[in-house]
C-alpha cells in the first residue's frame, strides 16, 4: 500500500490534490462539494474587497486540449469568504485555504488585516497573477511592484502565507522572482502557476473568438501549459529557500500529479479538469497516483519528490 500523505506549514492532508483557486470554489455549496470529494483540500476563489459580478459572458470556454477565461474575478466578497472560514470546521475537516485578490494594495492589507485578526488556522494564497482584470497588469510579471507588495503585506500579515505566481519564461525571470521572493521569510510557498494569460483560442466554423472579454483573450489552461507549469515549479524549488511550491497546471491524471511532485511540487491543483470532469476528479487522480507510486516502487510522496533527474 501506498501513503498519500502531506504535511507541510502545519495542515495535513490525507493526499496533496485540491482545487486551483477559481474552479469549484466560489459559492458556499461550490466550497462544500470540494470538501466533500476526495480532494485532500479546499481553497477559496479569489476574493476582492467588494462582491464582483466579473467579466461579461461568455467568459470560459473549453479548448481542444485545455480551456481558457477571462472570468473577471466574479466573487462574493472577502466577507463572505471569510464567514466560511470562521464556520468551517477546521479539525475535522481538510484543511481550507483562502485566496485573496485585491483590486488594489491597499485592499489586499485591509481584507489580511482582517483575516488575521480572525485568527483562523486557514492559509493565505495571495494571489499576484490573474491576468483578466481589463487595464490591470499581473503584479507577479513586475518584480518592483512585488517586492514592494509583499513588503507591505508582511507589515500587516505575520502569519505564514503563499503567493500564486503567473508563469516565466526566462531564466533571468525564474532568478529575479526567486530572489524577490527569498527576501520575505515568512512566504513560506508558492503556487505555480496560474493561468497562461492572453492566449486566444478561435473556433473555425464561426471564425469568431470563444469569450467574449478583451477581444477574446483568456487565460489559458489544461494540456496547453504543462510544461511550463512543471518548469516553473522545477526553477522555485531549486531557486527558494525553505519554501513549499504547490503545483498548478495540467493536471489531468495520477501521471501529471506524479511529474508534478517529482519536479518538486509539495501538492498539486487541479483546474481544468476539476472545471470540465467534476470533483469526481479527484478520486481518479488520487488512485491513478497511488498505482503509479505502486508500479514504482514508491511508497510516499518523500519517496520521489524533486527527484527529477537530469541528463
Ligand atoms: O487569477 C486568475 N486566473 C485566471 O485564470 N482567472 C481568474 C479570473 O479571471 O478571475 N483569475
Amino acid at each position: 500500500a501506498v501513503d498519500l500523505s502531506v504535511s507541510w506549514l502545519g495542515v495535513n492532508m490525507e493526499n496533496p490534490l485540491y482545487n486551483a483557486s477559481g474552479v469549484m470554489c466560489r459559492s458556499r455549496e461550490e466550497l462544500d462539494a470540494v470538501a466533500a470529494s476526495a480532494a485532500g483540500a479546499l481553497i477559496t476563489k479569489s476574493c476582492t474587497l467588494l462582491p464582483r459580478e466579473g467579466n461579461p459572458e461568455p467568459r470560459y470556454a473549453k479548448a481542444p486540449h485545455g480551456s481558457i477565461n477571462s472570468m473577471g474575478l466574479p466573487n462574493a466578497g472577502y466577507q463572505y469568504y471569510l464567514d466560511y472560514a470562521k464556520a468551517y470546521d477546521h479539525q475535522g475537516g481538510k484543511p481550507l485555504f483562502v485566496s485573496v485578490s485585491g483590486m488594489s494594495l491597499e485592499d489586499n492589507l485591509e481584507m489580511l488585516a482582517a483575516f488575521r485578526d480572525a485568527d483562523l488556522p486557514c492559509l493565505v494564497e495571495l494571489n499576484l497573477s490573474c491576468p483578466n482584470l481589463p487595464g490591470k497588469p499581473q503584479i507577479g510579471y513586475d518584480f518592483e511592484a512585488s517586492s514592494h507588495v509583499l513588503s507591505e503585506v508582511v507589515k500587516v500579515y505575520h502569519k505564514p502565507f503563499g503567493v500564486k505566481l503567473p508563469p516565466y519564461f526566462d531564466p533571468v525571470h525564474f532568478a529575479e522572482m526567486a530572489s524577490v521572493l527569498n527576501s520575505f521569510p515568512s512566504l513560506k510557498y508558492v503556487t505555480c502557476i496560474n493561468s497562461v494569460g492572453n492566449g486566444l483560442v478561435i473556433d473555425l466554423d464561426s471564425e469568431s473568438v470563444v469569450i467574449k472579454p478583451k477581444g477574446g483573450l483568456g487565460g489559458i489552461g489544461g494540456d496547453y501549459v504543462l510544461p511550463t507549469a512543471l518548469a516553473n515549479v522545477r526553477e522555485f524549488y531549486r531557486l527558494l529557500d525553505d519554501k513549499h511550491v504547490i503545483g498548478c497546471g495540467g493536471v489531468k491524471s495520477g501521471r501529471e500529479a506524479f511529474m508534478h511532485i517529482l519536479a518538486g511540487a509539495t501538492a498539486v491543483q487541479v483546474g481544468t479538469c476539476l472545471y470540465e470532469e467534476g470533483a469526481a476528479c479527484f478520486a481518479r487522480i488520487r488512485d491513478e497516483l497511488a498505482a503509479l507510486m505502486q508500479e514504482k516502487g514508491y511508497a510516499t510522496l518523500a519517496d520521489f519528490r524533486g527527484k527529477l533527474k537530469t541528463m
